[in-house]
């Protein structure tokens, strides 16, 4: 059985079981449980902390895991990223009380507080930048305020936790993080049946997610100048219509650009332009 650590807690742990779900997988159904078979599949889910996953993939124990980027490199595990899994997304960025610092060179002999010290003392090793490391567990933004520190390195989503500490953003982001599945060599083990058909569904996934299907009927004549803006992932599929000198077109349009291809295909002259929902694929 292919052995899977999937976060038991916290931002990325619903949606990490959903994207499992969306691939086909059976997840556990209460949130208390510390494992879930999946028979069929010849797959068995671990609920672990996301902090520890990294450390149970390196270290063979599990076969692959799911957890976020800065947590990998915070647990200075060697696992390896295999896929961005588009979820979890958010910034790992310095802040501190307007004006207390121009710049990150000013972080320099300052105390940092921080619930990720192994990304922070990296950052500062590659920066050639001496600093106090406080770390802490969270709330890591009160920590200015009651005087643990000038500075903080924290995760950063919508920076609504910034503004109620009255905090600002210093610099660029340390990182820039997501969920990932991990596993221990660099690439999945493509030898492995479970591991392949893994990853085959949670690239399925993530097309399905980011696209959307398009169909619509255009004059025959305007064929080239539409397929241009609807090129698909291969090629578009067009079919003939029972209307003299008019074809229908099908094609795979980013969710993100599938209103503005819309407005130009109406501009051009298509009609009955319609968007589906893709649920799965195998492309
Ligand atoms: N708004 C967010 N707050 C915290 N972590 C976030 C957020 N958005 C994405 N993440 C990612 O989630 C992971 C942290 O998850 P983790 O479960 O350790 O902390 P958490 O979601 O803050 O939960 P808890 O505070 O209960 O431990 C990191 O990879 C982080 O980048
Ligand atoms: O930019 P935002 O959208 O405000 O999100 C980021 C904040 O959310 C998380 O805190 P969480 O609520 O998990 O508490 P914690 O610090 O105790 O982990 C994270 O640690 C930041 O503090
Ligand atoms: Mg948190």
């Amino acid at each position: 059985m292919l052995r899977i650590a999937v976060p038991n807690k916290g931002t990325l742990s619903q949606p990490a079981s959903q994207m499992l779900r969306d691939a086909g997988y059976r997840q556990r159904t209460d949130a208390k449980d510390l494992a879930c078979a999946d028979e069929v599949n010849d797959v068995e889910f671990f609920y672990l902390r996301p902090r520890d996953i990294a450390t149970y993939v390196a270290s063979g124990d599990l076969d692959l895991g799911i957890t976020g980027r800065d947590l990998l490199v915070d647990s200075g595990s060697p696992a390896h990223e295999l896929l961005d899994l588009g979820f979890g997304g958010a910034t790992f960025r310095w802040a501190a009380r307007p004006e207390a610092i121009g710049a990150v060179a000013d972080v320099a002999g300052r105390r940092i507080a921080t619930a990720y010290p192994g990304v922070v003392e990296r950052y500062l090793a590659e920066a050639g930048v001496k600093a106090e490391v406080v770390r802490l567990d969270g709330a890591v933004e009160n920590a200015v305020r009651l005087g643990v520190a000038d500075v903080i390195a924290d995760v950063v989503e919508t920076g609504a936790t910034l503004r109620q500490a009255g905090l600002v953003t210093v610099g660029e982001p340390l990182m820039r993080s997501s969920a990932i599945l991990i596993g221990r060599e660099p690439d999945v083990d493509l030898g492995s049946r479970q591991a392949a058909q893994l990853l085959r569904r949670l690239n399925g996934v993530l097309v399905a997610r980011r696209y959307v299907m398009l169909a619509y009927d255009v004059r025959a004549d305007l064929l080239d100048q539409a397929t241009a803006l609807t090129p698909g992932i291969e090629s578009p599929t067009v079919s003939p219509l029972h209307r003299e000198g008019w074809v229908a077109v099908q094609a795979m349009v980013l969710r993100a650009d599938v209103h503005r291809v819309m407005d130009e295909l109406y501009d051009l002259g298509a009609r009955a332009i319609l968007v589906t929902d893709i649920h799965n694929c195998r492309l």
